[in-house]
Parts: structure tokens; C-alpha cells; sequence
């Protein structure tokens, strides 16, 4: 059996009336990189605040690396690395003085804090600014500190909240390279994010809409569930065929992207050939090219996350 990093059962967190998290059952197998992906206040960060033991949770229980959160937080602290949304550095300090100060409060010796900002420097391409103001960095550079930061102690899990906000793509790219870097060495990698591009580089996966957990697997599994539900049209006029499109029983969604349109067939209609006869049917009269479509994971996220058959 997979050693979980964190196991959640029944996961909830109520603000007032508004329920953030709800009932959020989690497994997540060390030494992987595990993905929320959700929209704006789906309640990535609330549920990672409370696996961080920063919010108690309104009910549930959690485990992470074999510790019972919220109880044994103080434990958990020493143990896991966690970079916030925002930049949580401090901007009139210089790289490496960022660096020091985080390694006191980490409560590292001096000798070994010297030895670890160093190699920390040299890792994230770091050490030719070290002396430079965090303030008056770059998007992708304030990013490699605040993860040099967050590696600082050589945590077991590391959890990050929508990490590359701020980042172009190159920077973004190089950022999930380092996180591998991490895996290899034995780190567990749990990041949020509503990227599909990044989603698709984790192992594994959670899509959450409106606090509850809608799917969760392998990106790549995640995909081939919808094999055949996803039809591309192509030809003339197709904002009016889209109209068309969307008062099908049994069409999902419909999309425009370019030059065709993206069509996602509900779960319990037609798929494949069928689907496309039957669109054919629908849409007599139209000079059309139909054909079937490779899922990407924009079309489970819509899939899951936007009811079922219309
Ligand atoms: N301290 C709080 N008090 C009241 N409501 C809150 C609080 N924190 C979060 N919420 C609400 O809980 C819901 C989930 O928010 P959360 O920040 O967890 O979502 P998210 O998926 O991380 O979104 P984003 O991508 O915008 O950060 C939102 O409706 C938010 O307004």
C-alpha cells in the first residue's frame, strides 16, 4: 500500500453560512506532486490552510505526514515547507539576508544555516543578487527565493498556493522543473493552482468547485474517461451553429476556439460515431466537417464542474 503524506476524511470548513470546504476526503501518496485545481473560491487555499494546522477545521479529521492536525501543528511546522499566494517576504531585505532570517526563526545552527543559503543561492540561480533588495526583484526571481525559503529546513512536504500567479511561462516552466528536483529527492508536492498547463504536470490531481471535491486521479486518466465525448465542427457561421449546438439534448458544452468548435457531449448521450451522426441530424442544413476530439483537462474540468446533461 502507497504511504499517504495526507489523508483527510470528511474535510469541512463553514465561514458563517458559507461553506468553503465540504466533506473533502483526500489520499496523498508520498513522494508525488498532487494537484488542487479549481476557480477563484473554490477553496484551495482554505483547505490548505487548515492541512497546514493554520485553520481549524468545523469538522473532519487529517493526517499529515502521520501527524493529527490541528493537533500536533507545532510538530507539523518543522516538517513541511509552505509558500503562500502572496509574497510573503520581507521587501527591504536583501535575498540572502531573507534567507538568514528565515533560517533563525527555522532555528538552524549558523555554520549549517551558511552552508544551506549557499547552496540554496546556487540552486535557484540566486547567488549574482544576493545582495539585492526581494522589493526590487522580478516576478520569477522573487518566486526562486520565496521557494529557496520554503525548502530552507529540507521539509518532507511542501505545499504551495497557486505559486506561479505572478510568472511567466519560461519561469513558469523552469519553477515545475525544480519541483521535480524535489520529488527526486524524496519531497512530497502538494500545489494549487487553476492552470491546466501545470495541473497536467502533477501526478495526481483534486478538482474542487465550491468547496467540494468534484474528480480526482491522474491528469492522464482523467482524459481518457472522456474518450468520445469531445466532437470538434469545423465551417461557416459558427457562433449561429453554436447557438444551435447548445439546445441539443444531450450537448454539454459548446465552446469556440479558432476556427471549430469544441463540443463535449454529456455523460450519458452519444459518444463517438453516434455523437457525431447525431449531430449531423441536429445540424441538417449546415456545410459542416464533424469530427471527434482528443479530451484535454479543460474539457474534464467543464465536465465536471458544470452539471451534467443538459
Ligand atoms: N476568513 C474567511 N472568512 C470568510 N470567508 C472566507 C474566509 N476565507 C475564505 N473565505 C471564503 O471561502 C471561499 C473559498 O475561498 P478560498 O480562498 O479557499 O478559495 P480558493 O479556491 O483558494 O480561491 P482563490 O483562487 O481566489 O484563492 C470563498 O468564497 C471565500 O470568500
Amino acid at each position: 500500500m502507497t504511504e499517504l503524506a495526507i489523508e483527510t476524511r470528511g474535510l469541512s470548513k463553514q465561514f458563517g453560512d458559507l461553506t468553503a470546504v465540504s466533506g473533502l476526503d483526500l489520499e496523498i501518496p508520498r513522494g508525488e506532486i498532487y494537484g488542487f485545481l479549481g476557480p477563484n473560491g473554490s477553496g484551495k487555499t482554505t483547505a490548505i490552510r487548515m492541512l497546514c494546522g493554520l485553520l481549524t477545521p468545523s469538522a473532519g479529521d487529517i493526517s499529515v505526514l502521520g501527524l493529527e492536525i490541528p493537533r500536533d501543528a507545532e510538530q507539523l511546522r518543522r516538517r513541511i515547507g509552505y509558500m503562500t499566494q502572496k509574497f510573503s517576504l520581507y521587501d527591504d531585505l536583501s535575498v540572502s539576508e531573507n534567507m538568514h532570517f528565515m533560517a533563525r526563526i527555522y532555528g538552524m545552527a549558523r555554520s549549517a544555516a551558511r552552508d544551506r543559503v549557499s547552496q540554496l543561492l546556487d540552486r535557484y540561480s540566486l547567488g549574482s543578487m544576493r545582495g539585492r533588495l526581494a522589493g526590487a526583484m522580478s516576478g520569477g526571481q522573487r518566486q526562486r527565493l520565496a521557494l529557496a525559503v520554503a525548502t530552507l529546513h529540507q521539509p518532507d512536504l511542501l505545499i504551495l498556493d497557486e505559486p506561479t500567479s505572478a510568472v511567466d511561462p519560461e519561469n513558469r516552466r523552469d519553477f515545475w522543473e525544480k519541483l521535480f528536483d524535489l520529488i527526486d529527492e524524496g519531497a512530497t508536492v502538494l500545489v494549487s493552482t487553476h492552470y491546466m498547463d501545470e495541473a497536467e504536470r502533477c501526478h495526481q490531481l483534486a478538482i474542487l468547485e465550491t468547496g467540494h471535491l468534484r474528480k480526482h486521479g491522474a491528469p492522464q486518466d482523467l482524459m481518457e474517461a472522456l474518450a468520445g465525448r469531445v466532437i470538434e465542427i469545423e465551417g461557416a457561421d459558427l457562433r449561429q451553429v453554436k447557438e444551435r449546438l447548445l439546445r441539443i439534448d444531450g450537448v454539454q458544452s459548446a465552446a469556440q476556439q479558432g476556427l471549430h468548435l469544441r463540443i463535449l457531449m454529456a455523460e450519458n448521450g452519444h459518444t463517438g460515431d453516434a455523437a457525431i451522426s447525431r449531430l449531423h441530424q441536429e445540424l441538417a442544413g449546415e456545410e459542416l466537417r464533424i469530427h471527434v476530439g482528443k479530451p484535454s483537462l479543460e474539457d474534464v474540468f467543464v465536465a465536471c464542474t458544470r452539471g451534467e446533461v443538459r
